[in-house]
């Protein structure tokens, strides 16, 4: 079998989707992306289908091998999302090939079902308790929110009263019958992060994620030291090799690489198999569209130390379309009592509506996050 062709859909709300086509007319799909960059990771992906054209699709770990080391300057979010889309294609067009879905070819299921989680609040965290309310409705019971607007780097009493007084009401509201994860999302500055965590450990969240920023991520076990909160990170961390320094130097509970943007299924399996080594957790992150999430799963269903997953249904970047739009097997992606089963069809499980795609590709807007600034004018982590 020989790859014969790459096409790429950028599409709303802020997701790129790939198909790959071989000469024997099993194709793949796969979902390069960084958020905010589409047109980047768009160029790489065009760059390594010099490469790829008439390349056996099945022998993707050489292929994986040579689109990374095959570059003199390698890793980082664009080229790692653009690999990561690849394999993931590649992944799909193996299952179909052989008529099994991902996870058999990795093993095998080590789980009858994954635990989800659901976004809530939206960028300025507020209306989180009627979001909670609402998704409560449908059997989830576990959540993720902002902990804060912009944050300075020294920031006041009054500020963290603020964050911390949206989590309490939470805890008032609901008592211990939800669980629910703080992103940071790197807003808060290492001189805040401490004192910020000391004030939310009497509501216990489940995890603070990015509690600083991932270059900044030596204060991790320092951090870890202060608190009992389980602290969380990696979306923002592209390989096996970035991934390393955090479990050596430890700090980290939940580790959160993203299926798209780290290197892709072969990569993820890698990463969680290196943190259960070091009795880390994995949540992969996954606030982006269905292939990005069935590649997701699989890497769960394999995982022992799986443990949360991600996923963007009703999550406030989905202007334009939700989760399951493109999607023609929507029930194979239902939730129950805030879990969702394995995907079983051949290769990753996701039927795309290519002519829902096609169509949503047309003069489909760029997405970027918005740039936020401090009072005084100068720039604020968004
Ligand atoms: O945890 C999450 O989902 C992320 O922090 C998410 O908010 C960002 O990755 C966002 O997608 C960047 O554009
Ligand atoms: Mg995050």
């Amino acid at each position: 079998m020989k790859i014969t062709k790459l096409t790429t859909y950028r599409v709303p709300p802020r997701w790129m989707l790939l198909k790959i086509e071989t000469d024997e007319g099993v194709f793949g799909w796969g979902e390069p992306v960084i958020e905010g960059r589409a047109r980047t990771v768009e160029t790489a992906v065009r760059e390594m289908e010099q490469f790829l054209i008439g390349q056996d699709p099945a022998r993707i770990n050489d292929l994986w091998q040579a689109m990374y080391r095959g570059g003199f300057y390698r890793g980082g979010a664009i080229l790692m999302s653009a690999i990561a889309g690849i394999d993931q294609a590649l992944w799909d067009i193996k299952g179909k090939t052989l008529g099994v879905p991902v996870y058999e070819l990795l093993g095998g299921r080590v789980r009858d079902k994954m635990k989800m989680y659901s976004w809530v609040g939206g960028d300025r965290p507020s209306d989180v308790i009627s979001g909670i309310r609402k998704l409560r409705e449908i059997g989830i019971d576990t959540f993720k929110m902002n902990g804060t607007e912009e944050f300075r780097m020294l920031d006041s009493a009054r500020a963290v009263d603020e964050a911390v007084g949206r989590i309490a009401e939470i805890r008032e509201a609901f008592g211990n019958e939800i669980e629910f994860g703080i992103d940071f999302h790197g807003r808060v500055a290492a001189p805040m992060a401490k004192v910020l965590l000391r004030a939310l450990e009497p509501y216990r969240p489940l995890f603070v994620e990015e509690p600083v920023l991932a270059e900044q991520a030596e204060y991790y076990p320092r951090l870890a030291e202060s608190t009992s909160i389980p602290l969380a990170a990696g979306e923002r961390m592209y390989s096996r090799f970035e991934f390393k320094r955090v479990f050596e130097q430890g700090g980290i509970a939940i580790v959160q690489p993203d299926v798209s943007h780290a290197g892709g299924i072969t990569e993820c399996v890698k990463i969680a198999a290196m943190a259960e080594a070091y009795d880390v957790a994995l949540a992969l992150h996954c606030p982006l569209g269905p292939v990005a999430l069935a590649a997701c799963l699989h890497v769960d269903f394999v995982s022992h130390n799986a443990v949360l997953q991600e996923q963007s249904m009703g999550i406030h970047y989905n202007k334009g379309a939700e989760l399951l739009d493109y999607v023609k097997n929507k029930e194979d992606f239902r939730m129950d009592g805030g879990y969702i089963a394995a995907l079983t069809k051949p290769g990753l499980g996701v039927v795309i509506d290519e002519e829902r795609v096609i169509e949503a590709s047309r003069n489909c807007p760029d997405w970027s996050n918005p740039l936020w600034r401090h009072e005084d004018g100068s720039v604020a982590e968004w």
